[in-house]
């Protein structure tokens, strides 16, 4: 439906356009305009200063009424007043009470209205024209497979590939859910006029997804004309987004700060952001990002771990970890590697219990505590007298982990580009390979380091105290 809309014109709208809707819609600006910035149209429109601007003079830069933006609360608030858009989140359950789902509800709403083969469903507004201002971004979800390839040893790839199939499941809960109401099975599901696909889910997705703000005191939302700020990040972020007193969005240059006409005037994204979170959610690296800064490495529990189904069902972290950076070493975080490296000699025990409406349940107890939460584990453990062999352990999986990533990142190498390969996306993924790579070899060294100053590695009953959780031979001292 999207892809047609965008192609017969009736889902786009030129960005020349914008300046009027935003100001006949109650936006005002203040010394900045939205346009394209020259010689840097790939980076699609922005905000850009019209005048030399002040922070103590000028300020606030932009105010949006807060009825436009798009939020949990005035999803609901809309839905109020166009019973499909309540027919169709009410339907998807749970997922229509997330800011995400009602967001990509709505969204989903507004392309439908647009749509000429559509009759008398929703309700007309404001917003049905800012769907139209808004580019398909190349996220890479949108990567063909081969450009996929050349992210093989990257932390990327899976997290395509989960995304993928999240994306699908969600489809599939709208499909499920909406497919009894009789306008979705016409409009969207019908086998021959239906005109929703899971493409334009995936769509959908990239919109919310490089847009998404999270706003001071609204949460996640979108916020129309905010959303048109490219990022920068460190000292060169020009501006900050809150709410005003009243709730109104606003865009405000940060104190201190003075642009001269012409300049664009930016904000952050998250300047904590890995550089594979970057391009994940917005499809692009800064130039001056010269660090991957964080990295999330999946783990598996053994097969020969006698505990690992009962682990695995009572796990609620992500299976894996985090590795960031820290002033001038690599440091990490997961509450899964504690329930890896743990067993039941250790003390780690599981009871099954019966619920009341005759379920089996399993509990997880760590000694004499029950493991409501398993992030609860590690501060556990630090009260245990064997806390030294727990950590390292742990510091020994990760060792191996970080070194079998590396060792995929060596073995695919760096491809050459073929044609089929689009320029941005193999652009982007040399990058990342080599981010990566640095990254995690300093890691490996970060972490061997912590193991070699291991006092436990001077007691020779280490190798046993550690055997149970450590396959792999252990690292020459
Ligand atoms: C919130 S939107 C910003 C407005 C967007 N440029 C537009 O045309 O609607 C985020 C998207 O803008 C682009 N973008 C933002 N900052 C950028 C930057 N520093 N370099 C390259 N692209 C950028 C990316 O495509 C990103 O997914």
């Amino acid at each position: 439906m999207i892809r047609r809309g965008r192609t017969e014109g009736w889902l786009t709208q030129p960005i020349s356009a914008f300046p009027t809707w935003a100001s006949f819609h109650g936006v005002s600006f203040n010394g900045i305009k939205i346009s394209q910035m020259p010689g840097f149209e790939h980076r699609g429109s922005t905000v850009i200063a019209t005048r030399s601007l002040e922070s103590e003079k000028d300020n606030p830069l932009m105010v949006v009424p807060k009825e436009f933006i798009l939020s949990r609360q005035n999803i609901d608030i809309f839905s109020k007043s166009d019973q499909h858009l309540k027919e169709v989140i009410d339907a998807v359950g749970d997922f229509g009470y997330t800011a995400r789902g009602a967001i990509l509800m709505f969204l989903l709403m507004q392309a439908t209205i647009c749509c000429p083969d559509m009759q008398d469903v929703g309700v007309k507004n404001p917003l049905n024209e800012y769907i139209k201002f808004l580019p398909d971004e190349l996220l890479p979800t949108f990567w063909t497979e081969e450009e996929q390839e050349l992210l093989v040893g990257t932390t990327l790839r899976p997290a395509i590939r989960a995304k993928l199939n999240s994306l699908l499941r969600e489809y599939e809960t709208i499909r499920t859910g909406t497919e009894h109401i009789p306008w979705c099975a016409k409009y969207w599901w019908d086998e021959e006029e239906g005109q929703l696909t899971f493409e334009d889910w995936m769509r959908l997705d990239a919109m919310y997804r490089s847009r998404a703000l999270e706003f001071p005191g609204v949460g996640d939302c979108m916020v129309p004309c905010v959303d048109m700020a490219n990022h920068a990040s460190g000292d060169a972020t020009a501006a900050l987004y809150e709410t005003d007193n009243t709730g109104n969005g606003i865009l405000l240059l940060r104190k201190g700060r003075n642009i001269k006409a012409d300049e664009e005037v930016t904000i952050t994204y998250g300047d904590d952001k890995g550089a594979c979170e970057n391009i994940f959610s917005y499809g692009f690296l800064e130039e001056s990002v010269k660090s991957a800064r964080a990295m999330f490495l999946h783990l598996e529990i053994p097969d020969d771990d006698p505990l690992r189904p009962a682990k695995l069902a009572v796990n609620t972290a992500a299976p894996g970890f985090r590795i960031f950076e820290k002033d001038d070493h690599i440091d990490w975080n997961s509450d899964f590697v504690w329930l890896t490296v743990v067993n039941e000699e250790d003390g780690l025990d599981f009871k099954l219990r019966q619920t009341i409406d005759g379920q089996r349940e399993i509990q997880g107890f760590w000694k004499a505590d029950e493991l409501k939460d398993i992030s609860n584990l590690r501060y556990l453990l630090e009260q245990d007298p064997r806390w030294d062999i727990y950590q390292l352990r742990a510091i020994v999986l990760l060792q191996q982990r970080v070194e079998d990533q590396l060792q995929l990142l060596r073995k695919t190498g760096n491809p050459d580009r073929e044609s089929s390969v689009r320029e941005g996306p193999w652009h982007i993924a040399r990058r990342l390979r080599n981010l990566e790579s640095d990254m995690l070899e300093k890691a490996g060294a970060d972490f061997e380091d912590q193991v070699r100053m291991c006092p436990l590695l001077s007691c020779p009953h280490w190798i046993v105290a550690c055997s149970r959780s450590y396959t792999h031979p252990p690292p020459t001292t």
